[in-house]
Order: C-alpha cells, then sequence, then structure tokens
C-alpha cells in the first residue's frame, strides 16, 4: 500500500464514526446554517505572491514538526503576520489535526481558511462547510475523475472554493479537465515523501494564464517563495517552515515582506 493509500484507508475508516455519529442529513443542516464561506481564491489572486499559513503538527515524513499546544494563537499570529489564507489540517492519524483545530482557529481569526484533509466523500465537503472553512483541499492522485468532477461541483454548489492539488502533468490535465480554477502544485512526491522544488517551475507554465497557481511543500525561507513567484506562483502554501521555525510569526512575516517587495517577480494575471 503507497503512503497515499494507507493515509486514506485511516480517513475512511474514521469518517465511517462520524457519519454513524451524526447522519449526512443533519449535518447538511448544519453546513446550510453556517456563517457565508470568505472568499478565499480572492484572497489569492492579489497582486502581490500570498502566502497560505498552515496548522501542521507532524507529518509522515518529519514526523513530529511542533507540539501546537493553542492552534487558535498560532493562527492569530499568522493572521496578524499577514496569512492571505490560514490551512488547518484536519486529518488525525497522520498529522495529528482535527475538527478540534479548526474550530479553535475558525473562532478567532477572519481570514479564509482553508481545511486541509484527504476529502474523498461528499460528507466531508458539507462537514468543512459546516465547521465555517471557505476553502477545502482535492488531491488528485487520490480521486478517479468522475468523483473528482463531483466533490469539485459540491465544493462550489456550496460556496467554497477548492485547492486542487496535482503532482505531474497528468494530473494537471485532470484538474483542468475538472475544472479546477486553483491548482496547487505540490512538490511532495506521494510515493517518496522528497520534496522537488522544480516541480512547479515544469508545470506552472502549461497552466492557463487565469488559473490560480500555489505552489505547495518546500518553503523554508524567503528564496524559495522569491523562487516559486519566479516560475508564476500566486501563493505558496508553508507548514513546517512556519511551525517548526521557533518563530512561526516572525518567520511569516519575513515571507510576506519578500512577497511584497518591490524585487519579487508578481503574479502575471
Ligand atoms: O507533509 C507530508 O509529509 C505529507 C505526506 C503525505 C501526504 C501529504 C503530506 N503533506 C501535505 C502537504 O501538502 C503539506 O503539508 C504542505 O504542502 C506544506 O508542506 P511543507 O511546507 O513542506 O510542510
Amino acid at each position: 500500500m503507497s503512503v497515499l493509500e494507507e493515509i486514506i484507508a485511516g480517513v475512511r475508516a474514521d469518517l465511517a464514526e462520524r457519519e454513524k455519529a451524526l447522519p449526512f442529513d443533519e449535518l447538511k443542516v448544519l453546513a446550510a446554517k453556517a456563517a457565508p464561506p470568505r472568499d478565499a481564491a480572492g484572497a489569492l489572486r492579489e497582486s502581490s505572491i500570498g502566502v497560505i499559513a498552515e496548522v501542521k503538527r507532524r507529518s509522515p515524513s518529519k514526523g513530529e514538526l511542533a507540539q501546537i499546544a493553542d492552534p487558535a494563537g498560532l493562527a492569530k499570529d499568522y493572521e496578524e503576520a499577514g496569512a492571505r489564507v490560514i490551512s488547518v489540517l484536519t486529518e488525525q492519524r497522520r498529522f495529528g489535526g482535527s475538527l478540534a483545530d479548526f474550530d479553535a482557529v475558525r473562532a478567532v481569526v477572519d481570514v479564509p481558511l482553508l481545511r486541509k484533509d484527504f476529502v474523498v466523500s461528499p460528507y466531508q465537503v458539507h462537514e468543512a462547510r459546516a465547521h465555517g472553512a471557505d476553502m477545502v483541499l482535492l488531491i488528485v492522485a487520490a480521486l478517479e475523475q468522475n468523483a473528482l468532477v463531483s466533490l469539485l461541483d459540491r465544493v462550489e454548489s456550496l460556496g467554497m472554493a477548492a485547492l486542487v492539488e496535482v503532482h505531474n502533468a497528468e494530473e494537471a490535465d485532470r484538474a483542468l479537465e475538472a475544472g479546477a480554477q486553483v491548482i496547487g502544485i505540490n512538490a511532495r512526491n506521494l510515493h517518496t515523501l522528497e520534496v522537488d522544488r522544480d516541480v512547479f517551475g515544469r508545470l506552472a507554465p502549461g497552466l492557463p494564464f487565469d488559473v490560480t497557481k500555489v505552489a505547495e511543500s518546500g518553503v523554508r525561507g524567503p528564496g524559495d517563495l522569491m523562487a516559486y513567484a519566479g516560475h508564476g506562483a500566486d501563493a505558496v502554501l508553508v507548514g513546517e517552515g512556519l511551525v517548526a521555525s521557533g518563530d512561526p510569526k516572525g518567520s511569516l512575516i519575513k515571507l510576506v515582506t519578500a512577497g511584497s517587495h518591490p524585487a519579487c517577480p508578481r503574479p502575471s494575471r
């Protein structure tokens, strides 16, 4: 079994428990009553490169990254440092995240929130909305094409945006065919877990100019952000480089400052 398959097997088992505790029809009612979604896609299309700052406790590739006793405090720091969007991992088994983390963050910040999980079911989309998510991650490698199309439609029908994640040209084609407007190119190979920042430079030029391009993984400092910007990124998604830095707020301020510096390449739209 690949790492992705292992993660998804755990996600499906946990999902089955939540579905027993809260039936889908009742969840849909909660989602419909949630406060309207914020414009996450719009936040990533400003004139300077944006940062999606991630609340990430641990990962399959690195193990424990940071204790994060107070995810809300971390998110507040991210907001004050200028994050355009905050990503909260909700996968529990391999990343140590939870919907409780998501709720704690939602309660204290106004910036759009990305629910970062391995979404394989419509239930998780309504669940994200019920918890106040504005954006949902859809990983092309985890979904058959029909499922990708239908989950993307569902995300958009609830007024949220989808960050559609790809790792290679074939997945990028599938994302475009499905109608993705925001595409994340992840530098982390899901089989080896190695990070190859050059993947972004290989794939981004093949995407239409009006698709929002997010460079995911491997940003350790302003130099990496500038390099991704040079290849046409509208935004970068950063986890480890913030949470494991010892000073997440200061590290994010450095990234945001670099992204709005006149020397940093601007999105070309
Ligand atoms: O982070 C991992 O080890 C990982 C392993 C398997 C699937 C996904 C994984 N990460 C999810 C992400 O996309 C990253 O959390 C995100 O891009 C931030 O990456 P980084 O800044 O390198 O922490």
